[in-house]
């Protein structure tokens, strides 16, 4: 197993800067932040404040030549991808390993198709409650990092060295054996989480609280788990309950990442979320109205935001 040392991470937002921080700190020489110069001026020269701590990041400008990374972590929105996907490019040698910590079923994908999927490795976060505001990025607990290839029944080189640096790290991961299962979970949980938070302007406590609001975002996450019966990913009703404990853990004044961009201004990744869900509706000829509905009233957000 080849250790993993030289690390770049790109998309220091609420995701990216808290798993940042903890790689920081056990490899402060060789850890980067693939950046442009205004981004740069932000992390480097300012700082950024997390859980209370500022720190100060090293930047490599996209158009930078340099050293191949062992690691590169992907923690950007879905928009954003294309444009990463340039600006990583002097990062990624013949045994670069990409990891995608991005939510949704497709990132992998595409950045598979433009790299290979032999340096893609498979990613998602689960139960952490980042809020980034202009000031600084907290969160109450830091979840798991689910990763892994396709199939982990043994670990590959590569995920090995992933779990090595990650243990070093203090970072919880989890290593499912069937990862696109893991993603279909992961995707059920936003679809129905972060699409219903960003309408009802509603932070965890409401869903923890609140049966009709919960009862919302359990009508869309169904919605997922009948096409993922389709699509073979397998999703089953009891998938429901088990984001249930997930959902009691997180802060109860935090919110989903879609409801802070609402509320900050930014482009949402509904695109992703509930458009996937009405193109997967109609290939397989199921009805999915809480998505057409919800795509609907985002983009109606997102509108709202650049016009009034
Ligand atoms: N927030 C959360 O609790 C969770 C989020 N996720 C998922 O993780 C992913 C990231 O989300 P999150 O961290 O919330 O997003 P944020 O919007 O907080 O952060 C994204 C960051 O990426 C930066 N960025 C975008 N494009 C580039 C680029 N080309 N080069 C360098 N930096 C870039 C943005 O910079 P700038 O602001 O300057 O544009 C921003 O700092 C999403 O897929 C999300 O769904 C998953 C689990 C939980
Ligand atoms: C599940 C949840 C809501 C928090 O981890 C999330 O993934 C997000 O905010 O995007």
């Amino acid at each position: 197993m080849k250790e993993i040392k030289k690390i770049a991470i790109v998309g220091l937002g609420a995701i990216g800067a808290i798993y940042g921080s903890k790689l920081l700190e056990i490899n402060p020489d060789n850890f980067k932040v693939i950046a442009n110069e205004a981004r740069a001026a932000k992390y480097s020269k300012e700082g950024l404040k997390i859980n209370g701590k500022t720190y100060y990041f090293n930047c490599v400008d996209p158009k930078e030549k340099t050293e191949a990374a062992d690691l590169i972590i992907v923690a950007v929105k879905h928009h954003h991808l294309p444009q990463t996907i340039k600006d990583i490019k002097n990062h990624v040698g013949p045994e670069t390993i990409i990891l995608s910590l991005m939510n949704g079923i497709s990132s992998e994908e595409i950045l598979g198709e433009e790299y290979g999927m032999e340096k893609v490795m498979y990613g998602i976060c689960v139960g952490i409650d980042a809020v980034r505001t202009a000031a600084e990025i907290q969160c109450s607990t830091m979840g798991v990092i689910h990763f892994g290839e396709k199939v982990n029944k043994t670990y590959s080189d590569r995920v090995e060295g992933v779990k090595q640096l990650f243990e070093k790290a203090g970072i919880s991961y989890n290593i499912p054996e069937d990862i696109m299962r893991a993603l279909w979970w992961k995707f059920m949980v936003n679809v129905g989480i972060n699409q219903t938070s960003a309408v009802l302007k509603a932070p965890y406590k409401v869903f923890q609280e609140v049966k009709e609001a919960n009862e919302l975002m359990m009508a869309t996450m169904k919605e997922v788990i009948a096409l993922s019966k389709k699509e073979r990913t397998n999703l089953k009703d009891e998938d429901l309950d088990s984001f249930r404990d997930i959902l009691n853990k997180l802060a109860p004044d935090g919110k989903t990442s879609m409801l802070q961009d609402i509320e900050a201004g930014r482009k949402t990744e509904v695109e992703m979320f509930a458009g996937t869900i009405c193109e997967l509706g109609k290939k397989h000829g199921i009805e999915t109205p809480m998505n057409e509905a919800l795509l609907k009233m985002i983009q109606t957000l997102e509108k709202m935001n650049e016009k009034y």
